[in-house]
């Protein structure tokens, strides 16, 4: 059987293309996914067990980096989903959309495409999901929305998306600071307009308060739609090329696979078929280099034949950076208390058995994104504006690694970037509220206490890294560099979100509940403190983007606007790798609407 459309990888971009493709009977499709399904895994389906999937091995490639030269040469770890529904069933549920400006230069940096821009995004937006406005309950926890901008068609939308069953009475303490602090009142963090405070909707099913992974979205109602065949358990080695006779003419004729019993097996595309990338940032160039696609000199030396030289595939990597500052609190009521009191968590956990309520149904956060004017002094910000378009030349060649094409296309993208910051648009970072400890230090090493943390997390970082592939064995992870915090705006960003964290634990009504800093700690007090420490620490966030970039041939690009691979026939790329600009959001709710926008 030959298919019409292969897609590699079942996750987030994968499996919303594949059921849109396979909703023509026409057409067979087939998704190969290295992970299994794990629907039936209560860390994957009871939202407050957040975080407990990730700790799955199985469940997550948790790819390691290089050592980090500007995070004193530590090794971080990027969480990625490794299960049908890919990131999402591991992922944070959080539901909201960046700012309408940062979609819109998307468009911009390929020659102004009017079909990458917030306007012509915002109507596959509303189609992908099934929104539950929020009942009274949620509404009097500070829940809102605007009709205008969610999905209510049943027959479309699948991404089932609302808001949870418990709030935490710190959510409500910390958006009132936040709008001491100046923050808006957000009337819906999916508006494009989040520069704002609100509680973020959740990828949730309400009406049974559980998670709404990929794979509940498009594959579980679908399984047995005869032409949508899903393998898991099935992880690509590469894809294979039919014999060409011209070099323009290079067109992928199968897919190569380990199956769940470790043979080695090959499926054909059909005639005039394609197949679809869908294996994440850090997996798809990988799949692509190991089938002989990228920059040949890397290729070659992972001793592996070039078939097209690309050598952009696996460059332009960015991702957000996350940091924390944290204090005890005198409420009793904290996230801490599941690990602090297994009885407690039992009951807990029982309740959401028995009625969805308790700790266990919670799910979205308060959430607001900060602006420029939120976390930088004027003078400081004019000072660290004019020094980053000083050295646009030096950061772009820098970051490209002697990929003259793609320095101009970093070069493209930072000028967009900072045009930006200058009009406050370009949302550095995003701020969020944590009832109970995050951070750095283990359960064991910290005092037993209860904790609020605020998270502050880099949004729009202007260092771009790379992953490659450095062996042609498909069972070894790449090499990934994400070169986090080359550029100094970053560093200074993320040091200004610290201080705003700890101004907002401070901050009436919040310092009602405030009863000292943990982390980063009183001693560390000034900026360059506060950096040191934060070099020492910061963790990735794990919404590694841009590996497959989406822009023009001449600014480095992979792919095109309609997600093809340039110089190979019939070979698409639909994930997060494709997106070219980092953007002040979490990447689901993109990710679910743009993957079918070929169909
Ligand atoms: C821990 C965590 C928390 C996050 N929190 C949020 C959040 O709250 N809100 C939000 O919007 N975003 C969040 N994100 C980001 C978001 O989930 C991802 O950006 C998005 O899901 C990526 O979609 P994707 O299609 O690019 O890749 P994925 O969904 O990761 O799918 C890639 C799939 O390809 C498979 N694959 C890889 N290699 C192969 C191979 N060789 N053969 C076969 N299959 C392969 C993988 O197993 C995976 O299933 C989070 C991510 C993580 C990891």
């Amino acid at each position: 059987l030959a298919y019409d459309y292969i897609v590699i990888g079942g996750g987030t971009g994968g499996l919303t293309v594949a059921n849109r493709l396979s909703q023509n009977s026409d057409k067979q499709v087939l998704v190969l996914e290295a992970g299994p399904n794990a629907e039936n895994l209560q860390e994957v389906f009871v939202p407050g067990l957040i975080g407990a999937g990730q700790a799955f091995t199985t469940l997550n490639w948790a790819y390691p980096t290089v050592p980090q030269t500007n995070l004193n040469n530590r090794t971080l770890t990027i969480n990625a989903g490794k299960a049908l529904g890919g990131s999402t069933v591991i992922n944070s549920m959080i539901f909201p959309r960046a700012e309408k400006e940062q979609y819109d230069a998307w468009g911009t940096l390929n020659n102004n495409d009017s079909s990458w821009t917030w306007n012509a995004l915002l109507p596959y937006f509303r189609k992908s999901e099934i929104f539950t406005p929020p009942n009274e309950f949620q509404q009097a926890n500070g829940a809102t929305f605007d009709r205008n901008v969610h999905g209510f068609d049943e027959e479309r939308g699948r991404v089932k998306s609302g808001f949870p069953n418990f709030f935490y009475q710190q959510w409500t303490l910390w958006r009132q600071t936040a709008m001491g602090l100046g923050f808006p009142a957000s009337p819906d963090l999916g508006n494009g307009s989040p520069h704002a405070v609100g509680v973020a909707p959740a990828s949730i099913d309400p009406a049974n308060n559980t998670r709404c992974s990929a794979a509940c979205a498009y594959y579980t109602d679908f399984a047995d739609r005869p032409n949508f065949t899903v393998l898991t358990n099935a992880t690509v080695i590469r894809i294979l090329w039919a014999v060409q006779e011209r070099e323009s003419d290079i067109t992928a004729s199968g897919v190569e696979y380990i199956d769940a019993n470790n043979e080695t097996r090959v499926v054909n595309v059909s005639r005039g078929g394609e197949v679809i990338v869908s294996a994440g940032t850090i997996g798809t160039p990988k799949v692509l280099e190991l089938s002989g696609v990228g920059n040949s000199s890397i290729l070659q030396a992972a001793g592996v034949k070039p078939v097209l030289d690309l050598p952009s595939v696996g460059e332009n990597f960015a991702d957000h950076v996350h940091s924390w500052a944290n204090a005890f609190t005198n409420l009793n009521i904290t996230n801490d208390l599941l690990s602090l009191d297994p009885a407690f968590a039992e009951q807990q956990l029982n309740l959401w058995f028995e009625n969805r309520t308790g700790l266990y149904s919670s799910a979205s956060r308060s959430l607001g994104i900060a602006a420029p004017s939120n976390i930088f002094n004027q003078s400081e910000f004019k000072h660290i504006l004019k020094e980053s378009e000083e050295k646009l030349d030096y950061f772009a060649t820098l970051l490209s690694n002697g990929n003259p094409l793609l320095a101009r296309g970093i070069q493209a993208q930072h000028r967009l970037a900072l045009d930006l910051y200058r009009s406050n648009k370009n949302l550095p970072l995003e701020m969020n509220l944590s009832p109970g400890y995050s951070g750095p230090t283990s359960f064991a090493d910290r005092p037993a206490r209860t904790y609020n943390t605020v998270h502050s997390v880099l949004y729009a970082p202007l260092s771009r890294g790379k992953t490659h592939i450095s062996s042609s064995d498909p069972l070894m992870p790449p090499t990934i560099d994400p070169a986090y915090w080359t550029h100094p705006l970053d560093v200074a960003a993320q040091v200004g979100g610290i201080k705003l964290a700890r101004k907002m634990l401070t901050t009436g009504p919040m310092s009602s509940v405030y009863e000292g800093e943990f982390e980063p700690g009183l001693d560390k007090v000034t900026d360059q403190d506060i950096e040191n420490w934060l070099r020492s620490v910061v963790k990735s966030d794990t919404h590694e983007i841009g590996t497959m970039a989406m822009l023009p041939q001449e600014l480095g690009g992979v792919v095109d606007t309609k997600l093809r691979i340039y110089g190979l026939k019939n070979v698409r790329v639909v994930d997060a790798s494709i997106i070219p600009f980092p953007i002040s959001a979490h990447l689901v709710s993109t990710f679910f609407h743009n993957s079918f926008r070929q169909t």
